[in-house]
């Protein structure tokens, strides 16, 4: 029987409630086998984080721990180099040709889609998902042009096609970042509304985000 995985990558420096929000609300509207995050090894489009990817998976794993449809994808993390999108689903969708898969991002990041490595093929491998971020909309950047040619209205219009639909959701908005978050840690601030209480211990524990 097909499999619906959804795949929600990131850096996840770190993972906070909103991903975590995002993450849920995506599997239950879109009813989903289950949701996997994938904290990416280098992202392609930024600086290094300073927490190795090894300690953002861990607080991942932490953060899902009470959900038993989210899991960890490690596939970005056992390799080397750039983590692209486009390599990333090219290979579950090999490795896994009985799922169908549903990648998902935030609005902002639907903003600058196209400057992505290979874009295009990205949509041969899976749906997108898009959830609503506070400061973005549909009207920014590249996503009106996207959604033009490649958004549907629901989920039947995704579920139709293997692969290349754009569906926006029309999740709670959270205003949460994890650059953010991170100012807040190095400044002393209570971040306990924006963590999971184990993510923070992990934090705190080992003074990771000070000055
Ligand atoms: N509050 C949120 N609501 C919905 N989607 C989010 C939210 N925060 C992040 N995302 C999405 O999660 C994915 C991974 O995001 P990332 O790990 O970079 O977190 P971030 O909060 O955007 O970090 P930063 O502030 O460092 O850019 C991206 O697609 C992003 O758009
Ligand atoms: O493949 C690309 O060119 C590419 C460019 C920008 C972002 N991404 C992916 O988008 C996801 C969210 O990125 P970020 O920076 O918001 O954490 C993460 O999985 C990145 O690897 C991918």
């Amino acid at each position: 029987m097909t499999k619906h995985s959804g795949i929600f990558g990131g850096t996840f420096n770190p993972v906070h409630n909103g991903h975590i929000a995002g993450a849920r609300f995506v599997q239950q509207r879109c009813k989903l086998d289950e949701v996997r995050l994938m904290p990416c090894h280098l992202p392609p489009h930024r600086a290094t984080p300073g927490v190795s990817g090894e300690q953002r998976a861990a607080m991942v794993q932490l953060a899902i721990a009470a959900y038993p449809q989210l899991a960890l994808e490690r596939l970005e993390l056992d390799k080397t180099g750039p983590s692209y999108t486009v390599d990333s689903m090219r290979l579950l969708s090999e490795r896994e040709p009985d799922t169908r898969f549903y990648f998902i991002i935030g609005m902002d990041s639907l903003c600058y889609f196209c400057s992505w490595q290979d874009w295009q093929h990205i949509l041969q491998y899976c749906h997108l998902l898009v959830c609503q971020r506070p400061g973005y909309s549909a009207d920014q950047g590249d996503a009106p042009v996207l959604l033009q040619k490649y958004g549907v209205a629901g989920l039947s219009g995704l579920r139709r096609l293997r692969s290349g639909r754009i569906l926006l959701l029309d999740n709670p908005i959270v205003d949460l970042s994890a650059s953010g978050i991170r100012q807040q840690l190095q400044s002393g601030q209570d971040c306990s509304d924006s963590l999971d209480p184990a993510v923070l211990n992990y934090i705190q524990q080992r003074q990771l985000y000070q000055a």
